[in-house]
């Protein structure tokens, strides 16, 4: 029977972490071992994603999956898929040229299994990439699905992490930059009763493209109360002051300047 679980959600959320214990676990069961050389599972990422160790996909609270099966790609479509095998993609919301679902496709053809981990959503909320399409495949809303895949275990889980700014849960990401000490001077914070418009001319700009490989240099996730269309202005030059996961001594303005 064809499975697909996909792991989704905001930034720091657990999304590699849950599809590397699901990795981990199968690869110790010993059914995706290879055989006659012919590899039956294999760890894919994207060649978008420069911040992963060469050959390693790796996550946050320190597992990693590396060695000849661990694949750096531009597309799916590169990948080769075998009977019965298991393929696992990690930052699949790059793959926005449609080779995720093709992958689907091909490894339910084949009785496989297709673990997902990826942004379901870019720092404006938008959809990213084929993520939350794949994931509502199974609810019969889309073409593709049909077949060997309309007949497949689908299991979708939508993680959360904590608001940068209030400490609740946030299934969101926003994309932060600072502020330009010139701004913090007039603006920032002790300013009170002041209700400035962000000038949106910090130090490292904002930048609008859907693609920007980051960190917690640039993203937080953040509920949908602050997640504020997605921009962010901090008001320190430290990248590495105590936003994630916390909104002590967070100071995060809105886009449209307001202190939070
Ligand atoms: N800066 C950090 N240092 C160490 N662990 C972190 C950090 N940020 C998040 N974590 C932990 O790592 C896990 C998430 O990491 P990861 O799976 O790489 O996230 P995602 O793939 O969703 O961005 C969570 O268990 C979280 O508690
Ligand atoms: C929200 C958002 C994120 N990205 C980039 C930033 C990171 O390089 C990855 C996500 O990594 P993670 O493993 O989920 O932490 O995606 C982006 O390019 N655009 C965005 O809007």
């Amino acid at each position: 029977m064809p499975r697909l679980y996909v792991f989704m959600g905001p930034m720091y959320s657990g999304k590699t972490s849950e599809m590397l214990r699901a990795v981990r676990a199968a690869r110790q069961s010993g059914a995706f071992t290879t055989d006659d050389g012919v590899r039956k599972l294999t760890v894919a990422r994207s060649r978008m994603d420069t911040r992963s160790p060469p050959g390693a996909v790796v996550s946050r609270d320190g597992l990693e999956e590396r060695g000849e099966h661990v694949l750096v790609v531009d597309s799916l479509d590169e990948l080769e898929v075998v009977p019965g095998g298991m393929v696992a993609c990690d930052e699949a919301q790059f793959f926005g040229d449609g080779s995720l679902l093709r992958l689907w496709e091909r490894v339910a053809a084949q009785q496989g299994a297709l673990l997902v981990s990826g942004l379901d959503r870019d720092f404006r909320g938008r959809p990213f990439g084929d993520v939350l399409a794949l994931s509502r495949l199974h609810l019969g809303d889309a073409a593709v699905g049909s077949g060997a895949a309309g007949d497949a275990l689908v299991e979708v889980r939508r993680l959360v992490s904590r608001c940068a700014v209030c400490g609740s849960a946030g299934a969101l990401t926003a994309r932060v930059s600072g502020a330009t000490p010139a701004w913090l001077e007039e603006f920032g914070p002790g300013k009170a009763g002041r209700s400035p418009r962000c000038p949106h001319e910090p130090s490292a700009p904002i930048k609008s493209q859907q693609v920007v490989v980051g960190d917690r240099e640039t993203y937080r996730a953040v509920c949908s109360q602050h997640h504020a269309g997605g921009l962010l202005v901090r008001a320190t030059a430290d990248p590495e002051s105590p936003l994630l996961g916390s909104a002590d001594g967070a100071v995060l303005f809105h886009g449209s300047g307001e202190r939070v």
